[in-house]
């Protein structure tokens, strides 16, 4: 039988729930962290202390890639997942997250003095740490969740050998069958379907409150570690094959503006900025995601704070001010990794289309704007399957303007004449996003300046300037200058899709408060072609995502 696999932080359990577990299935137990301090002869401190942690996650990696080959229960050292050629040999294997809040895991082992990384400070500090910055690689290895503080550990064992057995029971023997054609789509969406619960239960349970408290609770800070945690993913090939169940989906392809999507659901852009992730998204089941905004010159954004939560209302508020490095410096950053349209490979390494969204520099006139969002378009085009044309930040001064119609038809018409002097055989899909704030009139007058000007589609919609929708609890953040997203935008996003959908031929990609897959299936109802994700992905995790494959 294929080894099973414990993991999570210090003091969640592993090696205490390891033993029953073998015993329970007949096979022997490996606590790699023993093995290693067996094989050395010395401690797991005594090996930090004299050569260092980078010597020993290698010796980690080889003792657990080693145990991992056996027929076996194997308990992993708490920062092993990080190494990828550790995520790798767990492809295929059951994973078994052992969660404990950082509270209970402190208490269990906080004043260990074998545990180096623990030692010293505010262990519940240390742990939260730890959290954030390995939760979303535990989150997508994961084949199960399960939370043990207060839980009884023979219950335990017994639901991790369940699981195990199914595990098996519901996984194709060979890896080719994993990667999955349609064919295969019955027996992986099923266990999809657990994934995706397991993985929901995971985030909403442990990894989403940690979040939100980490950080002295900032929200930037937490989505900037995110974000950099994501880079390391793409890097690391082990994950694409560990969350290959997340993202193998029944959900069919659709061709909009000339590009295929393997799928409804992408990313929002405002999210990644500057690119950073660019080939993570593809792991998480995404299926395209829109880089950006980026700008013509870099600029630093508005002060901070300018990410606010509104937990009881489901929802956002920022007022980020396009705070980006600059399209040039995006545009290199995908060329660095090999990101290039009309390049032989189907997508590139990104796995997925891509968007990148361009806006107008802060310092830069709005009498001046065509030529900041021009310079910005012959940056980026070259990496873009589409251009999104963004004009409904609310975040710089006046820019919402340059979607009246005479300023938009010359914006329009500059960028999409352009797009054909780059590339007359096949010029980049140019795609305009609008606000939710337009009366009807107003999206009408964009809509025909858009079709006249050669639009391929229309974005709708952006974070909005009411503040309807935010519950009591939230009322302070109604006075915060920015533009709202989340549940409080559902209902206005879906109703301005309907519109648009019903006033155009132009296709349109659902954005806004899509925080369920019904409110996604409400938005393509509503006659949206894709939707967009952000604030639901950081209320609701991954497992959004592949919850909203699911339906379509
Ligand atoms: C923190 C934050 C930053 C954003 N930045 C951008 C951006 O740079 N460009 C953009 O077009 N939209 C941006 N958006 C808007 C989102 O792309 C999306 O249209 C909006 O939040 C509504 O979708 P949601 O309810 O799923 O979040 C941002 C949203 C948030 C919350
Ligand atoms: N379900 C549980 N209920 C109560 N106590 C538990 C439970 N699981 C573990 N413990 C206790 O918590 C302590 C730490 O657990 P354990 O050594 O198994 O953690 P670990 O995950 O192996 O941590 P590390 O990564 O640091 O090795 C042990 O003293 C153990 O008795
Ligand atoms: O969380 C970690 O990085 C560690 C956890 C322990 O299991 C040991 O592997 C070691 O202390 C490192
Ligand atoms: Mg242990």
């Amino acid at each position: 039988m294929v080894a099973v696999a414990l993991i999570g932080l210090s003091g969640s359990g592993k090696s205490t729930l390891g033993p029953l577990l073998a015993q329970r299935l007949g096979v022997p137990h490996i606590d790699v962290d023993a093995a290693i301090e067996r094989r050395e002869a010395r401690s797991i401190r005594a090996i930090f202390d004299t050569d260092g942690e980078a010597h020993f996650r290698a010796l980690e990696r080889d003792r657990t890639r080693e145990s991992l080959a056996g027929d076996a229960v194997v308990s992993l050292g708490g920062g092993a997942p990080m190494t990828p050629a550790v995520a790798d040999a767990l492809a295929g294997h059951p994973v078994v997250w052992l969660q404990a809040d950082p509270a209970t895991a402190a208490r269990r082992v906080g004043d260990d003095p074998n545990r180096p990384l623990l030692s010293g400070s505010d262990a519940v500090a240390r742990l939260e740490a730890m959290l954030a910055e390995r939760g979303a690689t535990y989150a997508l290895l994961a084949t199960l969740a399960v939370d043990t503080a207060d839980a009884d550990p023979a219950v335990l064992v017994e639901t991790i050998a369940a699981h195990a057995e199914s595990f098996r029971a519901a996984t194709p023997a060979s890896p080719e069958h994993v990667g999955g054609s349609a064919g295969d789509v019955g027996r992986a969406g099923r266990s999809a379907g657990v994934r995706a619960a397991v993985v929901a239960h995971g985030y909403r349970r442990v990894l989403r409150p940690v979040l939100f408290r980490a950080r002295g609770g900032d929200p930037e800070r937490i989505h900037e570690d995110m974000i950099a945690g994501l880079a390391r993913l793409g890097d690391t090939p082990g994950v694409r094959a560990a969350v290959g169940a997340l993202t193998r989906t029944a959900s069919d392809p659709v061709e909009v503006a000339g590009i295929t999507f393997g799928g409804r659901v992408g990313l929002a852009a405002g999210m990644d900025k500057d690119g950073r992730a660019a080939l993570a998204w593809q792991h998480l089941g995404f299926a395209f995601a829109e880089l950006g905004t980026v700008t013509a010159r870099p600029q630093p954004g508005n002060p901070r704070p300018r990410m606010f939560r509104a937990p009881a209302s489901g929802g956002l508020v920022n007022r980020m001010g396009f705070n980006n490095g600059g399209a040039a410096a995006l545009a290199a950053r995908l060329a660095s990794v090999g990101i290039v349209r009309n390049s032989s490979r189907e997508n590139g390494p990104a796995g997925i289309p891509l968007g990148i969204s361009i806006g107008k520099s802060k310092d830069t006139a709005l009498d001046d704007a065509v030529g900041d969002y021009l310079f910005s378009l012959r940056a980026v085009a070259p990496h873009a399957d589409y251009v999104a044309i963004n004009v409904s930040s609310p975040n710089t001064p006046g820019l919402r303007s340059l979607q009246d119609g005479g300023a938009l038809a010359e914006l329009l018409g500059a960028l999409v004449a352009e797009t054909r002097t780059l590339d007359a055989a096949r010029p980049v899909p140019v795609f305009v996003k609008i606000a939710p704030d337009l009366s009807w009139s107003q999206v009408d007058e964009v809509l025909a300046t858009a079709t006249d000007a050669g639009a391929s589609g229309i974005i709708a919609t952006n974070t909005t300037l009411s503040r309807d929708g935010l519950a009591p609890a939230d009322a302070a953040l109604a006075h915060e200058a920015g533009g709202l997203s989340g549940a409080p935008l559902t209902q206005r996003a879906r109703a301005v899709v309907r519109h648009v959908a019903a006033h155009t031929d132009l296709p349109v990609m659902g954005s806004g408060g899509v925080m369920t897959p019904d409110d996604a299936v409400a938005l393509l109802d509503a006659g949206a072609s894709l939707v967009q994700l952000y604030t639901g992905f950081v209320y609701a995790g991954p497992a959004l995502i592949a919850g909203i494959n699911a339906r379509r």
